[in-house]
């Protein structure tokens, strides 16, 4: 799920000093001590919000939190060890915030869905009642790094390793098509690979494995560690799976987050969760979501596991320059999409000349000539065969097909010439 806006709900700082125009925006009056980036915002720490968790607690009377696995805009995960096993077993638990726990929760949908190697499905669930309100968490093994993260780039095969991903990916999208339920936010940060070897080992092993997770003060208006019950006293940095053991991470990755699916049968949500890069033109001019779409957003996360690049990169990540990005790559607009979006295409400004990007590229064979780059830590290069470019350009190219009803299905996306190779 992409993060919607409930800190728009936070209490209202400015009724506590008055009139000031200067007034900061909604808060909850408490701040970090320590950098912010890539953790939850502090203000979700309020009624209807994130549940307060800090390390070592026991959730569900049953599962110890021992670090801390991600976070996203409808929940915090946690590695957590299943103190009822009959081994010592550890699992990732996810906390749904309070006001997107109800039964209508998209997440309840998994249910439906059978036990695949490709999607990752929650092994058990409860409800947690908090000072913030009543949680659903999800229990779910647990993975590793994303499948555009570049974990296995020293691999000799990873042309093979990446071939593999991109075909598990497509076959989970399949399976989830296939009972009629509609994924709503495929992207590569929701591609897992499983990470395996830590059942059977103590809590202090596991965590000399992943570092010990570090902590980031919250603070409150006094200067002070956070002790109101609706916030914890510190946030946790989640894992940095670049620092683990590569051995560790299974090849054949593992889709989550069915927190935007619905049922095609049912309406689809009213403001589809979908970021920019990887929303169908129907998406940004209709807000029309569906399996076709989850079918653009499947060409665009394919181009990026094999490229390691975005295949719509933008600076400002808005749809109106999405809009134009498209248009030069894929060609024009059909009526009456091209006339009515004439004045709205802002011309996207490239401002990065690094050899990752593809300048003035007017075609997805354009797109491919970079070829693979990593840049998120150690950048790594490594060119496309010439002969995959344009196989692949046309897999992807029947994916991103601007009318939705001409898209491949992702079941016969899986028997194009491009997996075959
Ligand atoms: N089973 C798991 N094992 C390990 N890490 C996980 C697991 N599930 C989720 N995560 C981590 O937690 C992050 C947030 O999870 P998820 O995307 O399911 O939550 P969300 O609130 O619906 O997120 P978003 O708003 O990003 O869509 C993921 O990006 C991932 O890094």
């Amino acid at each position: 799920m992409e993060a919607s806006p409930p800190s728009q709900r936070g209490s209202d700082a400015a009724s506590d000093i008055g009139n000031d125009v200067f007034a900061d925006p909604p808060s909850n009056n408490l701040r970090l001590e320590l950098d912010p980036s890539g953790l939850e915002e502090i203000i979700e720490y309020e009624s209807g919000g994130f549940h307060p968790v800090h390390l070592q607690d026991v959730l569900g009377d049953r599962y110890r939190v021992i670090h801390k696995l991600g976070n996203g805009g409808f929940a915090t995960v946690w590695l957590a060890r299943d103190l009822k096993a009959n081994a010592t077993k550890y699992a990732a638990l996810k906390i749904i915030r309070a006001d997107a726990s109800g039964d209508d929760c998209p997440e309840l949908l998994l249910g439906r869905l059978q036990d695949s190697e490709h999607i990752c499905l929650a092994v058990d669930q409860f409800k947690m009642d908090g000072p913030n309100g009543s949680h659903l968490c999800f229990v779910y093994p647990v993975l590793g790094p994303r499948a555009s993260d570049g974990a296995f780039h020293a691999y000799d095969d990873l042309d093979e390793i990446l071939h593999h991903a991109c075909r598990s990916v497509t076959a989970a999208i399949a399976s989830v098509h296939a009972l009629g339920i509609c994924h709503g936010d495929l992207r590569p940060s929701n591609i897992l690979h499983p990470v395996t070897g830590f059942d059977g080992l103590a809590e202090d092993q596991v965590l000399a494995i992943l570092g010990e997770p570090s902590r980031n003060p919250v603070l409150n208006r006094a200067g002070e560690v956070n002790t109101a019950p609706t916030a914890p006293g510190y946030l946790v940095y989640p894992v940095k799976w670049h620092t683990v053991d590569k051995s560790l991470f299974l090849k054949t990755p593992r889709l989550i987050d069915f927190g935007e699916s619905f049922d095609v049968s049912s309406d689809a949500p009213e403001y589809p969760g979908t970021p920019p890069p990887y929303r169908s033109p129907e998406l940004i001019l209709e807000d029309a979501a569906g399996i076709p779409s989850d079918l653009w957003a499947l060409g665009c996360t394919l181009f990026e596991i094999r490229t390691g690049r975005k295949l719509f990169d933008l600076f400002d990540d808005e749809d109106d320059e999405y809009l134009d990005a498209m248009c030069q790559i894929l060609g024009k607009l059909p009526e009456p999409w091209w006339s009515t979006t004439w004045e709205r295409r802002s011309v996207a400004v490239h401002r990065n000349y690094h050899p990752s990007v593809a300048h003035n590229a007017r075609s997805l064979v354009d797109m491919l000539a970079p070829g693979l780059w990593y840049m998120n830590r150690k950048t790594f290069h490594k060119d496309i065969p010439s002969e995959e470019k344009p196989v692949f350009a046309d897999l992807l190219g029947k994916l991103l097909e601007y009318r939705p009803e001409k898209r491949i299905s992702a079941k016969e996306a899986l028997e194009h010439e491009w997996f075959k190779m």
